[in-house]
């Protein structure tokens, strides 16, 4: 048997051969999961904007976030790592959810999500609207317990129900913490912004057990030391990272449905999570991207190099326990 540092992975198109911009968009031209078998961080998409509350459209952003990333290359130099040399990525696909009925998506995200975190997977979501965050923590949930919750978002996404609905891209969060899905010792929110409904919507958010790290706060701060902060509430905890596009800035991700000024550059967000390198994250997502009201791909190429950056943390990470170190 060869050991596991000879171990072959299947790596992207070798894009020196076959230009980039040739042939079917898989999330950083990695191979197709059906090609592989299995994988150690399965790409997955959620085409699944049925929950927003303003501009639809997040549907379409598993797609745009797999057409740029086409230009991601093999070597992270920031994270001096080469990710799909230390692990099997590979995409797996589209996870599709009824978009008429928003309880049985919910269930159908949740199933498949078991099913691919049963193979031994860790999963990259690409969204869709940010209401597929509950099904998906429900998921790693049952086979991690309680998780950490990193949560990059402009909006704190604890409201209760809008026009009665429980489960919407407003509300994953305050049904996870309900749900006892979440490990409300380590629950963050960084890049919170904007306008809200009232006070006691950050009352109602404290009690819940989140803390929050506002886009002024990184601005004031940096990138490092927020990290740090963040790392040091997460300690070696299970944690799940997911980033609602919106976190940046208009200026840095116009194609989305909620948009709020003054959110943080896509530097000081990739740089926050650079410093989270060494947590054990179980899984992650990259929501709300609506590329409808993208330009030049500017959210859609942030999304990608957000993708990068996580899937690069955890497959050091799968290559770290292989080895034992
Ligand atoms: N973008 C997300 N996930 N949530 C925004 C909800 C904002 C609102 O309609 O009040
Ligand atoms: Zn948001
Ligand atoms: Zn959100």
């Amino acid at each position: 048997m060869s050991s596991s540092s000879e171990q072959q992975f299947r790596g992207p198109v070798d894009s020196s051969r076959i230009p980039r911009y040739a042939g079917p968009a898989t999330f950083a031209r990695l191979p197709r999961l059906d090609e592989v078998g299995t994988a150690d961080v399965a790409v997955v998409g959620v085409p699944f904007d049925s929950g927003v509350s303003y501009r639809p459209g997040a549907r379409f952003g598993g797609n745009a976030i797999r057409e740029a990333s086409r230009l991601l290359r093999p070597y992270n130099p920031a994270q001096d790592a080469s990710p799909f040399a230390l692990a099997q990525v590979a995409d797996a696909g589209d996870i599709a959810a009824n978009p008429f009925n928003i309880n049985e998506a919910v269930e159908t995200i949740e199933a498949a999500a078991d099913d691919l975190l049963g193979t031994g997977a860790r999963m990259m979501t690409l969204g869709g609207d940010h209401t597929i965050a509950l099904p998906l923590l429900r998921s790693v949930a049952k086979k991690h317990g309680p998780v950490a919750l990193l949560h990059f978002d402009a909006h704190l996404d604890t409201w209760d129900t809008y026009f009665g609905a429980e489960y919407t891209h407003g509300t994953p969060f305050r049904r996870a913490v309900e749900e006892g899905i979440l490990d409300t010792e380590a629950l963050s929110h960084v890049g919170t912004r904007g306008p809200l409904y009232g006070k006691q919507d950050l009352t109602d958010d404290e009690k819940m057990g989140f803390g929050i790290v506002t886009s002024s706060d990184v601005y004031r701060r940096g990138a490092d030391e927020v990290a740090d902060q963040l790392r040091q509430r997460i300690g070696d905890r299970p944690l799940y990272i997911s980033i609602d596009i919106d976190c940046l800035d208009p200026a840095h991700a116009p194609g989305t449905g909620t948009p709020e000024a003054g959110g943080m550059t896509s530097r000081e967000l990739l740089e926050i999570l650079r410093g989270l390198s060494s947590c054990n994250l179980v899984s992650a997502d990259v929501v709300e991207v609506a590329p409808a009201y993208d330009h030049a791909e500017i959210t859609s190429v942030a999304a990608s190099h957000t993708a990068y950056e996580l899937t690069t943390i955890m497959a050091r990470q799968i290559a770290a326990s292989r080895t034992g170190k």
